[in-house]
């Protein structure tokens, strides 16, 4: 049986005291038996939410890190840093940090490599534009990037990954796809890895929709067979909100 995952991916918003204030906000509430509960903040946020998360069924994850475990990278993070501060999730290919920070399958997949080396889950990220989308492509982008992601992994590592489907067109825009949809291309994805690593793998693999999640629409999304939660970036900013989300994939 797969554990539901709620991610609330912050994106860039949120100081320490906003982001202290928002947990003091959700303790005891965003906390529901049976649900996993993620924040994945700012890395500026991040000790001071692992001090205030300490007792609590809520784990911190932060929104990137660098594939190499040292060096002269400046402004970058190693997945080392983040486990010491007892970081658990990392997301991995956001669609922004593939548009906007130029990030290939290639890094996502040493990237991916990187956290287990360092004790991360990741939480890896694939998704179609809309002009793939439009030319009937979502499954083959979705392929290539899942396999790509993958590559190289054990399959019990691959089993214990969290992938993401977020169709880029549905980010942000209040146009999310249908629960249908979704599922549709969230079983493939499934099918992917069970090619990929076998059915054992597959049948373990949690598979998060993301792309304007909201209070009112986690229902559907959780009612598929095959979604196994959902990544959630504006929705994820209001403690009452992120509440509700929680609650809703129970
Ligand atoms: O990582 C989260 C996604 O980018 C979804 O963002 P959104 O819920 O604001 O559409």
């Amino acid at each position: 049986m797969r554990k539901p995952i709620i991610a609330g991916n912050w994106k860039m918003f949120k100081t320490v005291a906003e982001a202290t204030s928002f947990f003091a906000d959700v303790k005891g509430k965003a906390e529901v038996e049976g649900v996993e509960s993620v924040i994945c903040a700012p890395f500026t946020n991040l000790p001071a939410l692992v001090e205030a998360a300490k007792g609590t069924s809520i784990a911190i994850g932060a929104q990137n890190m660098h594939f190499e475990e040292s060096g002269a990278f400046t402004g970058e993070i190693s997945g080392a840093m983040l486990k010491e501060l007892g970081v658990q999730y990392v997301i991995l290919g956001h669609s922004e940090r593939r548009a906007y920070f130029a990030e290939t399958d290639e890094i996502v997949n040493k990237k991916t490599q990187a956290a287990f080396k360092s004790g991360l889950t990741p939480i890896v990220c694939v998704g179609e534009k809309l002009e793939e989308r439009e030319a009937g492509h979502t499954k083959e982008v979705c392929k290539v990037q899942t396999e790509a992601a993958l590559q190289g992994l054990t399959a019990e590592q691959a089993a214990q990954t969290v992938i993401a489907y977020e169709p880029i067109w549905a980010i942000g825009t209040g146009k999310s796809s249908t629960a249908t949809d979704a599922e549709d291309v969230i079983a493939y994805i499934r099918d992917v890895v069970k090619g990929q690593f076998g059915e054992e793998t597959a049948a373990a693999v949690r598979i998060q929709y993301g792309g304007s999640v909201k209070p009112n629409n986690i229902a559907e999304y959780m009612a598929q067979p095959n979604i196994d939660g959902a990544l959630v970036g504006g929705a994820s900013l209001e403690p009452a909100s992120y509440i509700a989300l929680v609650e809703g994939a129970k």
